[in-house]
């Protein structure tokens, strides 16, 4: 008898489907095209806050002792390296907002760039990055990671800033985005909500959500 076949994982390795309920739920209300820019901004806050959970499970703990009014304890507290969260202009900013509800001591680093409407590259503008990012873990934060070249150039960035420890937020992905991204950063998991079916010619992720900056700030 033949030996069972290996099952087949579609979801590259270094790729973390964030598929909680609720993230799923709020993602659809967000793809529907009737779906306004204020509901629209708002359901990128909380899924990002409930991101914000997810990219930070692994972060070192420690014990201390503390005082409760009915006696000692040793308690765990988040211990090791501080973060940076990088939002890729425009469009990260929806979800830096969510990210800082739930880490607001964290420091914040932008990377302006836009997308070539032809070439689909990506063009940077502006870059301003905590001097002591090196020193900490950066979250780069874009909801689109399509072609992903724009997420390569902003961790590209990141990197050249001296930061050795890096993950990647989207809201969606697409395949040939993600493969194209870990080529270039295999040492940088990206936590995604959804991986969708391809891109179209345009460059667009298909099914989508259409341009996340135009639909976050309204500017179609
Ligand atoms: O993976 P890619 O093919 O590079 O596409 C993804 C990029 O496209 C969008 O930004 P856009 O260039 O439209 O700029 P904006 O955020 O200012 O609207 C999106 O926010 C990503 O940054
Ligand atoms: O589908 C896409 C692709 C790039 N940028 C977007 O905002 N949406
Ligand atoms: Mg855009």
């Amino acid at each position: 008898m033949n030996a069972p076949s290996a099952p087949t994982f579609s979801t590259p390795p270094s790729t973390i489907v964030v598929d909680h309920p609720m993230i799923q739920h709020k993602l659809t209300l967000m793809r529907r095209t009737r779906t306004p820019a204020n509901e629209f901004r708002l359901l990128l806050r909380e899924i990002s806050m409930m991101m914000a959970y997810e990219v930070t499970r692994d972060m070192p703990m420690e014990m201390i002792e503390i005082e409760t009014p009915l006696t000692t304890m040793q308690a765990p507290v988040v211990a090791g390296k501080k973060l940076c969260l990088v939002s890729v202009l425009r469009a990260g900013g929806g979800i830096l907002e969510g990210m800082l509800e739930i880490l607001p001591a964290a420091r914040v680093g932008h990377v302006g760039l836009y997308r070539d409407p032809v070439s689909l590259a990506a063009v940077e503008y502006y870059l301003k990055l905590p001097r002591d990012i090196s020193e900490r873990t950066a979250i780069v934060l874009d909801p689109m990671l399509a072609t992903g070249n724009s997420a390569a150039a902003a961790v590209a960035e990141v990197k050249a800033a001296g930061c050795q420890s890096i993950k990647f937020v989207s809201l969606i992905s697409a395949p040939e985005g993600l493969a194209t991204f870990h080529e270039a950063h295999p040492d940088v998991p990206v936590f995604t909500a959804a991986i969708d079916s391809h891109l179209n010619d345009h460059g667009y992720i298909v099914p989508g959500i259409g341009d996340a900056g135009d639909r976050i700030f309204g500017t179609k």
